[in-house]
């Protein structure tokens, strides 16, 4: 089943004399339960397309289809509603969270303005997210900023889940964390995908990471998809320049023995 169909999209960024064309006719699927890695390099577009996606950034031109839905269309309230159904995870940068938010607080959000769970239940929901994520209860009360960067990521992750989405996107949600660690969070996407049967779009500069989560992967090269298909497939044989430029620049080593879907 299509959750997530994107056609013809289209962003330029005008800066004095300078048009960009971050964004320059896009197009892709994406199903349940499924992850679309998307790969490029510094500048090709990778966030834009997730800005735009998000409702973050309006297009200039093209459509956007989500669970049926004309997502572009959606405004107001009903796109307030609706967001609970397309969550985020962005790299881990210091200023994600307020300085002074407690990981309670950062969960409780969610769950009151989607009104996923009452207020009597909230603190349950909250140790049940927490725990699910790798986290103790206990760590409701720590304020955010005293954690490690893997256990932020992990709060991110649960406030992403709690509002039960069919479609997160990530961009860059594990680059700022050690290969461990990283291995780490990847392992709980990966579970927390058959658990739960959500899609990710999943936005990388690091092949190494597309090939263990990603079903399939789109190339992307200013502003344009130049390769689209199986991840397997295209690491191993890249078409495009923007490809071979991605795959040689992982040593060989990192990407040699493990499977898809084994982080
Ligand atoms: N708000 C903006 N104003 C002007 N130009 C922008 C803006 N946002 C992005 N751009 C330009 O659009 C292009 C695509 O940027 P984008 O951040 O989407 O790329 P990216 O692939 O995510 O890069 P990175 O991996 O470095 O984050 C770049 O040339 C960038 O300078």
């Amino acid at each position: 089943m299509t959750l997530l169909s994107v056609e013809n999209l289209r962003k330029h960024y005008s800066s004095g004399d300078r048009d960009v064309a971050a964004v320059d006719g896009v197009s892709f699927s994406l199903s349940a339960g499924e992850t679309l890695g998307i790969a490029g390099a510094s500048g090709s577009g990778k966030s834009t397309l997730a800005r735009l996606i998000l409702r973050l950034a309006e297009p200039e031109a093209g459509t956007i289809h989500f669970e049926g839905q004309n997502w572009l269309a959606l405004q107001g309230a009903k796109l307030r509603g609706n967001r609970a159904r397309m969550q985020m995870v962005f790299q881990d940068i210091h200023g994600a969270f307020h300085p002074t938010a407690t990981v309670g607080s950062v969960l409780d959000d969610p769950l009151r303005i989607h009104r996923i769970a009452t207020k009597k239940d909230r603190p349950g929901e909250i140790a049940r997210l927490l725990d699910r994520v790798g986290l103790a209860a206990a760590d409701a009360h720590r304020p955010v900023h005293q954690l490690s960067g893997g256990q932020r990521q992990r709060v991110a992750i649960a406030r992403a889940i709690s509002t039960r989405p069919s479609l997160i996107v990530l961009d860059e949600a594990v680059s700022a964390l050690d290969v461990q660690v990283r291995n780490r969070i990847l392992k709980l996407l990966v579970e927390l995908q058959r658990e739960q049967g959500i899609s990710y779009l999943f936005i990388s500069h690091d092949l190494a990471v597309l090939r263990a989560v990603s079903h399939r992967l789109a190339i992307m090269d200013t502003g344009r998809i130049v390769e689209y298909g199986r991840t397997t497939d295209m690491i191993d044989s890249p078409q495009s320049a923007a490809g071979h430029a991605l795959v040689s620049a992982v040593p060989r080593l990192t990407l040699a023995g493990r499977p898809k879907n084994t982080v």
